[in-house]
């Protein structure tokens, strides 16, 4: 069983006075889009959000053909990295990939290769990282309870930081170069402003 993990905690600052998880683009909201990319490849899906964004995504789920859970964040604004944890937290497999809202291009195959990385060689973690040097660890595929517990792990210790629970894991880094052979570098694309999104739109 594999699971997905959409994080949506964020307050879209850069993109206006809404939510970016809902807004519509090209007529379907971004967080559906992301997950209708996703249902191929994995069994279920869980949303990381706050609570007072759960109807709006609800809404923006409906008849979604996998089971859809919530996992809300007890607290609020602790950054991406609270939210892969909380999320992983209420996943049912023993794999999940984590993707935010705001990666509508995510290609099925890229994560249908990081679940083959990460399960063939036994790790906790599969990150991307790219010849810019950024680690994409918001389209990963993680060990959902040993993510878990080095998020929480983490954050007790009062580290934020997106890498700081990888720390006490066993992962491995998929490079570039793989990526593009499985699959489109437009994968890890993410939409952050309203110019972004108008962009965007005509791809669709
Ligand atoms: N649970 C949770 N998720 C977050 C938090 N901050 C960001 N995220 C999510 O992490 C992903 C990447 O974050 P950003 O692109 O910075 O999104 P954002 O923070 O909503 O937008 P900005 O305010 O413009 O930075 C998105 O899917 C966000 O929803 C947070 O504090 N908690
Ligand atoms: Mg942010």
């Amino acid at each position: 069983m594999r699971s997905a993990v959409v994080i949506a905690g964020g307050r879209s600052t850069r993109f206006g006075d809404a939510d970016k998880a809902v807004a519509r683009l090209a007529g379907t909201p971004m967080i559906r889009r992301v997950a209708d990319r996703l249902a191929a490849v994995v069994d279920e899906l869980v949303v990381n959000c706050r609570v007072d964004q759960r109807a709006a995504i609800e809404a923006a789920m409906a008849d979604y053909p996998l089971s859809v859970r919530f996992a809300l964040d007890d607290d609020t604004d602790e950054g991406p990295m609270a939210g892969i944890g909380t999320g992983l937290a209420a996943c049912e497999g023993e794999y999940a990939v984590v993707v935010a809202c705001d990666m509508p291009f995510v290609d099925p195959d890229v994560v249908a290769y990081l679940f083959e990385r990460a399960e063939d060689e036994g790790v906790d973690a599969a990150v991307p990282k790219l010849d810019d040097g950024w680690y994409q660890t918001t389209q990963a595929v993680y060990r959902t309870e040993a993510m878990a517990t080095a998020c929480e792990n983490a954050l007790a210790r009062g580290d934020r930081k997106i890498l700081a629970p990888l720390e006490e894991l066993e992962w491995l880094v998929v490079d570039e170069a793989a990526i593009d052979v499985h699959g489109d570098l437009d994968t890890f694309e993410n939409l952050n402003t309203r110019e972004e999104f108008a962009d965007a739109q005509s791809r669709f």
